[in-house]
């Protein structure tokens, strides 16, 4: 007996929506086959639950699975589940109507933004999921033929996604849900491809839909071989199905981990650290990071990657989820699971929404808190990560107040204290000697020519320890940086340092009165390059060194900003001279007996220009620079 199709109009809505599947609302036609597996897959929940529920049941639970079936000459996809399965009246009601309140919602908020203009409809759309309808993106013509688990009668419901659909009753259907989709001609200009062809639908299914719980069947990709029969291909399980942050900890290996981590990471090496989250309440989600051993190649391009991927309910969403981790812990790798979020929710959703706001907060605090127990507990692999990633996490410092002292509490620095060793601020801080009441530090471009430096002078002759800061970063936060722990950062290299003990402030005023009139003079003829001319009480060995004002940005600084195109002032700077040192004394002595001789102005500039060049700059006028010193050296060889 066969009975008679009988046809129905949508609802009005239905086939508005219809109508923008159609003409294609998303950009990405492959999400279709996301979006029915996804149905599948809670298709597949739902009987589990009810035969939870309900032991008596008369339904097979036996082998709960997806099954992807391509025909390439009849132009057809087939995705089958032995799920639930629907009964007529709800064949209706969810399909042929927009039952989904959500569904509504997005239809009527929909028609509300047309009205206004395009960018809010773009929006809309990530903010609601429009499931089964999608698949009219790709299909002319969908069936769908469905029976109920624990009932006989079968429904079959076929539509070309216009103004009618029809059912049918159907005898002998298996149990569960199977979706046919007659598919346009491919069109790959249109982002529409061929989606009989197994490779492209593995793909998709390996990219959307690898960690969904049941396995999703296809038939396997083998080919006969030369001279041999083509057999029936047997099936196989194209997803992984390894969504190991929904299982309990205890249970994942160490190598179960290190698998994901380079599925996801792409990386060949382990993970150096795995770090779980499983937030429960009004917003739920799971997240499975890791800490690379390595920093990969582009960490620094303008447009690094960020290397989480959100996924919603095991289904994945996007990759580089930039909203879910700061740009300074880009670095990291993983997942992040929700359970509260639309399946195509958008970028721009994404940036907008409080609870993902939430979630960056969370992992960001997770993460730093990993990093500090690196830190403490397993200093090898804190080491290698910090050298690694140090510079990377050291932008947080610029980029994240709120947490700027968790941050700094995991940096590491090169310092004077160890050739081999970074020290901590902490560990720094339960150094220092007393009556030392700030963290000295010098910044430049590595650690020989800093430890070489004149500024250093009297440090080391006091043995007082120096931050050795040579990551160009370091420059920049340590000048806006307040404190650390009560603690104030002091570049040895700015300002009016002075070691000497009071003892010797005598001697000070006495030598300040000799040199009354070299300062002066030198001062006056220096005027464009510094602003002042004074003693020094950094300097042991080296004649003269130039030091900025306390509140004056570095020579390094100022080259930063006009790297990033914010171009700063550089104010003037002040020479310091080592009266200690015979250039300098006798530099004195000349000026006193012969004031006019013009050859002692040259010699000023001199000092000054060595001075740059011991700090790693130069003179402003180089070749100048050379010739006054080729010509007073020779005279020295006259003489
Ligand atoms: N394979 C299936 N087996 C059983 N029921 C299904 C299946 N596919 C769809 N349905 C039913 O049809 C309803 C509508 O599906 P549709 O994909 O349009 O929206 P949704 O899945 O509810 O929501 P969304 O996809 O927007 O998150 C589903 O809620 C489900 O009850």
């Amino acid at each position: 007996m066969t009975t008679q199709a009988e046809s129905y109009e949508f609802q009005v809505e239905t086939r508005q929506l219809l109508q923008l599947m159609i003409n294609s609302i998303y950009s990405d036609k492959d999400l279709f086959l996301r979006e029915l597996i996804s149905n599948a897959s809670d298709a597949l929940d739902k009987l589990r639950l009810e035969r939870f529920n309900d032991d008596t049941l008369d339904v097979d639970t036996s082998d709960l699975h997806i099954r992807i079936e391509l025909d390439d000459s009849a132009r057809t996809l087939t995705i089958s589940d032995n799920g639930i399965g629907m009964t007529r009246d709800e064949v209706v009601d969810l399909i042929g109507k927009i039952a989904n309140s959500g569904t509504a919602e997005f239809m009527r908020q929909m028609k509300e933004a047309q009205q206004e203009e395009e960018a809010k409809t773009e929006e809309l759309i990530g903010r609601f999921g429009v499931g089964f309808y999608s698949s009219f993106m790709v299909a002319e013509r969908v069936v769908l033929v469905t029976r109920r688990a624990g009932q006989a009668e079968a429904t079959r419901w076929e539509s070309a996604g216009e103004g009618t659909y029809t059912l049918q009753p159907v005898e002998d259907a298996p149990q569960g849900t199977s979706i046919t989709l007659h598919l346009k001609p491919a069109d790959p200009e249109d982002r529409l491809f061929d989606y009989t062809d197994p490779r492209k639908v593995r793909e998709i299914v390996t990219r959307y839909s690898d960690f969904i719980t049941w396995p999703i069947r296809m038939a396997s990709l083998q080919v006969a071989g030369e001279g041999e029969e083509a057999e029936e291909p047997a099936d196989e399980t194209v997803n992984s199905r390894k969504a190991l942050w929904t299982r309990p900890a205890g249970e994942v290996t160490d190598e179960e981990y290190a698998e994901l981590y380079k599925r996801i990471s792409r990386d060949w090496n382990d993970p150096l650290e795995t770090i779980r989250l499983n937030i429960e309440g009004t917003l739920q989600y799971q997240a499975l990071l890791f800490l690379p051993e390595r920093a990969g190649a582009n960490l620094f391009s303008p447009d690094a990657k960020h290397g989480v991927q959100l996924y919603v309910n095991r289904v994945f969403v996007m990759d580089d989820a930039e909203e879910l981790i700061p740009s300074y812990l880009r670095f990291v790798k993983g997942v992040v699971d929700s359970q509260d979020l639309a399946l195509n929710v958008s970028r721009e959703i994404l940036q907008q929404d409080r609870q993902i706001e939430s979630m960056r907060k969370r992992l960001t605090k997770r993460v730093l808190q990993a990093i500090k127990g690196l830190a403490a507990n397993e200093p090898e692999k804190y080491t290698k990560f910090w050298g690694e990633f140090g510079r990377v996490v050291k932008e947080g410092l610029l980029q994240d107040f709120a947490n700027r002292d968790a941050i700094l509490a995991i940096c590491s620095f090169e310092s004077t204290h160890d050739a081999e060793q970074r020290t901590s601020l902490r560990d720094y801080v339960e150094r220092m000697p007393e009556g030392q009441d700030k963290i000295y530090y010098l910044t430049g471009d590595s650690r020989p020519a800093l430890e070489s430096s004149p500024y250093m002078e009297a440090f080391r002759a006091k043995e007082l320890e120096v931050l050795l800061l040579t990551d160009p970063i370091d420059e920049v936060w340590v000048d806006g940086m307040p404190e650390f722990e009560g603690k104030q950062f002091q570049s040895i290299a700015k300002g009016d340092i002075d070691l000497t003990s009071d003892e010797a402030d005598e001697d000070k005023a006495k030598q300040k009165e000799e040199f009354a009139g070299l300062l002066t003079w030198m001062g006056e003829v220096l005027t464009k390059e510094v602003k002042e001319v004074r003693l020094s009480n950094r300097l042991t060995t080296s004649p003269a060194c130039v030091v900025s004002d306390q509140n004056d940005a570095t020579p390094t600084l100022v080259n930063l900003y006009k790297a990033m195109g914010q171009p700063i002032p550089q104010e003037r700077r002040i020479l310091e001279l080592n009266p200690g040192h015979a250039l300098v004394s006798g530099l004195r002595a000349a000026h006193q007996s012969r004031p006019e001789d013009p050859r002692l102005a040259e010699t000023a500039e001199l000092v000054h220009g060595m001075a740059l060049l011991a700090e790693g700059t130069q003179p402003d006028d180089t070749a100048r620079f050379v010739q006054l010193m080729a010509a007073q050296l020779g005279e020295t060889l006259g003489k």
